[in-house]
């Protein structure tokens, strides 16, 4: 699978939404993190920010559901054209029925693992997604240290998609920077999120390329 880089606006200039997503539009998405201070620590936008990002029409937004019932509030992501979203296992009550409903509206399903989630209890489940979300730091902010022993489970997570014979996305999210995305990659990951590695650098779109050269080292 070609890799494909997805910063992450959360510790961008919002202020600026727009010129921010200009920055980046070298990237192949754009990757949003709604956080509700119940589901993790830390609270961002919702749906208007959301609406914002697809209707400044730069890239394809991927919006990333850090929220408890995502049940009832992800569909309303995927009517507002988001290009995928992805919601968290552990608060889905009907993941299957909430990834068909995504699918319907037109948008990519995506199902987020916290680091302490594996897997094996959702390989059966494969089909109903477009893109598994490897988390590789507990989610909840930006700029923290790439989960080392994630890399294993990236690989577990490309071997059950491999062994399915269907074509999915691996996702990580978190720390991913020119010094992890290799090791990523190699383990299996397609599509990486970088947000600090990307907002804090002199060149953001710059590092964008540079990403992406990296783990085309490695991704077939
Ligand atoms: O979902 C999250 C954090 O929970 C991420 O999307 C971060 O925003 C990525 O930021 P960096 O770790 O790349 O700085
Ligand atoms: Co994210």
């Amino acid at each position: 699978m070609k890799p494909t880089i997805s910063p992450s606006i959360l510790n961008s200039d919002i202020g600026d939404l727009r010129g921010q997503l200009r920055l980046i539009s070298g990237a192949d998405v754009a990757h949003v993190d709604v956080m509700d201070n119940h589901f993790v620590p830390n609270l961002t936008w919702g749906l208007p920010v959301v609406e914002a990002c697809v209707r400044a029409d730069v890239l394809p937004v991927d919006a990333h559901l850090m929220i408890e019932d995502p049940d009832r509030w992800a569909p309303a992501y995927a009517e507002a054209g988001c290009a995928s979203v992805t919601f968290h296992a552990e608060a889905a009550a009907a993941p299957i029925r909430l990834a068909r409903e995504i699918r319907r509206l037109g948008a990519r399903a995506g199902l987020g693992l916290r680091p302490a989630t594996d897997i094996a209890p959702y390989a059966g489940l494969l089909g109903e997604f477009d893109m598994i979300l490897v988390m590789t730091v507990e989610p909840g902010f930006g700029g923290q240290r790439f989960l080392e022993p994630m890399l294993e489970k990236v690989r577990r997570t490309r071997a059950a998609i491999s062994a399915s014979g269907l074509q999915i996305s691996v996702q990580v999210d978190g720390g991913v920077s020119r010094e992890t995305i290799e090791r990523a990659a190699e383990a299996g990951a397609d599509n990486f999120v970088a947000g600090s590695a990307v907002f804090r650098a002199e060149d953001a779109a710059a590092e964008v390329d540079a990403l992406r050269a990296l783990a085309g080292r490695h991704c077939h």
